[in-house]
């Protein structure tokens, strides 16, 4: 089999996606496909590959994840939209996974003078970033120099070894630690499933990961509410149409209602539903949850 394909996995039906083996993004991406049910135990850290139904799990570096994505070597990758801009992975589909968000921005001394992007012509700009660097100030029509750098970012602008930096934030306080300001925002980004189109193995990890994620945000019902009470429980609710709702062996003014609700409008209406006569209450958060 040449290295650099997926001809060998995909001639025995598997696919190869590629999980993260250290950082930010790992930890989730591990929960999300066990909750999904793959078996992730057998990973081991850098370069270790395991089974798991039909997916072969290779642990690597996520942006090396991207490259290998971009050359064919691979089928999939946790990753995220940076990384995705990075290598040019805009043709791949994409299923954003809702973590590790953080914002792209260019950021300068915050007592350079400059107020906005356009102000660093000439300059030059420090990333890890350097092609959707390049990019971004070729589309703005910006000359600048980009430098690649590896290590920490923010002391780079102080030490007079870069006029800006395109770097990620989430709380700011990087940026405030370091006197950099904001110049602009260049995209808001968060961790990403990103693959081949047309797998059936693929389709099937997409459909298990919305199911698992939708069902984080979900809250399965279950109470005893009095029978006159159930259109207003229903008004109650948004989009709740038709609750299921189960007799109680002798009490004829009560029944059982089952339903689906969103967690924060279930905490929200809590106060609501003992007003309308709700008891026994329970709440369980479903593994999965599909339309
Ligand atoms: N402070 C932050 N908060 C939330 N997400 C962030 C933050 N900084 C970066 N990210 C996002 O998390 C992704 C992975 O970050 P992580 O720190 O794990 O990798 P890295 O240090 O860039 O990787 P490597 O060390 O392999 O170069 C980034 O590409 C970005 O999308
Ligand atoms: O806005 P904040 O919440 O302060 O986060 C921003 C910082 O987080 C990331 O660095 P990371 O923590 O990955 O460390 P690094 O500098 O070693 O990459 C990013 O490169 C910033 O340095």
């Amino acid at each position: 089999m040449n290295a650099l394909s997926t001809q060998g996995a995909a001639e025995a039906g598997l696919a190869r996606i590629a999980v993260p083996s250290k950082g930010r993004l790992r930890d989730e991406a591990l929960r999300l496909l066990s909750t999904a049910g793959y078996r992730v135990s057998g990973l081991r850290g850098a370069g270790s590959m395991t089974r798991a139904g039909m997916l072969e799990l290779i642990e690597m570096r996520p942006r090396d994840a991207a490259a290998a994505l971009a050359a064919g070597a691979l089928d999939g990758a946790f990753i995220a939209t940076d990384i995705g801009m990075e290598y040019q992975l805009e043709g791949f589909e994409c299923r954003p996974l809702g973590y590790s968000r953080s914002t792209l921005i260019v950021a300068s001394r915050d007592d350079d003078g400059r107020t906005d992007h356009r102000d660093l012509e000439g300059g030059v700009v420090a990333t890890h970033m350097p092609n959707l660097t390049e990019k971004f100030f070729a589309d703005e029509g910006i000359d600048v120099r980009v430098v690649a750098m590896g290590g920490s970012l923010e002391g780079v602008c102080a030490a007079g070894l870069a006029d800006a930096i395109v770097d990620n934030t989430e709380t700011g306080t990087s940026l405030r630690q370091n006197r950099l300001k904001v110049l602009t925002e260049i995209r808001d980004c968060e961790a990403e499933f990103v693959h081949t189109a047309g797998l059936a193995v693929l389709e099937d990890l997409d459909l298990r990961m919305e199911a698992a994620l939708a069902a984080r945000q979900a809250r399965y019902v279950m109470m005893h509410v009095p029978k006159d009470r159930i259109d207003d429980l229903v008004d109650m609710f948004h989009g709740l149409e038709s609750p299921t709702v189960l007799p109680l062996a002798g009490r004829d003014e009560l029944v059982a209602v089952h339903f689906v609700a969103k967690n924060e409008e279930l905490w929200a209406r809590l106060a609501d539903l003992r007003g309308l006569g709700a008891t026994d209450i329970v709440a369980t958060q479903p593994v999965a949850l599909l339309d």
